[in-house]
């Protein structure tokens, strides 16, 4: 329903010029303060991916967690964390990627996913896709299949479905 949309964008504030000067910044903060609409927001994502065929949701820290583990939780499917350097106890897959503002690096334990099992990526914000991508790569090394991905808000402005070719992309908001 599009009163429900207008009602997460609502909660969605423009920070601009953060984490550097050119970037507006979609703070999820007040979404997250409204427990009904975030409980929507949270709905919203399900029913885009209702029909998708897969048992595993790997999101990044630590926004992603924020959405990907109710997600997993109310749809019945395996959580896998990608953290960022040092944080995963066991033996890890490595890659560096760049995003909106800047480089980083993320790490998924060499273990986390079956040889061919279906996944799907869980993130707050889809932006450049540079860490979508980068998470690909990481399900792709482990044997994994990407059937999709899904996010609460895409910034159609910054082109994410350029890099992201060949993949499903459900997204709850699009600016
Ligand atoms: O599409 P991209 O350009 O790659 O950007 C999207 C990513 O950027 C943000 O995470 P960030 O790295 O800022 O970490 P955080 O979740 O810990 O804030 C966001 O949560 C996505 O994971
Ligand atoms: N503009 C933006 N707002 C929030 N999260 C982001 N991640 C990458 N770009 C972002």
């Amino acid at each position: 329903m599009q009163t429900e949309i207008n009602e997460i964008k609502r909660l969605i504030r423009d920070i601009p010029d953060f984490p550097e000067k050119g970037v507006i910044f979609k703070d999820i903060t007040p979404l997250l303060k409204n427990p009904r609409v975030f409980r929507i927001s949270l709905d919203k994502i399900s029913d885009l991916i209702d029909e998708w065929d897969f048992d595993c949701i790997v999101s990044p820290e630590s926004r992603g967690f924020i959405f990907a583990a109710p997600l997993a939780y109310k749809m019945e499917k395996e959580f896998v964390p990608v953290r960022k350097p040092g944080k995963l106890p066991y033996k890890t897959y490595s890659i560096s990627y760049e995003l909106e503002y800047g480089k980083s690096t993320l790490e998924m334990h060499v273990d986390a996913i079956d040889k061919g099992e279906k996944v799907i990526i869980v993130d707050d914000v889809l932006a450049t896709g540079g860490t979508t991508k980068a998470i690909i790569e990481l399900v792709e090394k482990a044997g994994g299949i990407v059937v999709g991905v899904a996010c609460l808000a895409e910034l159609t402005y910054l082109n994410p479905r350029q890099t992201l070719t060949n993949f499903e992309i459900a997204s709850v908001i699009k600016y």
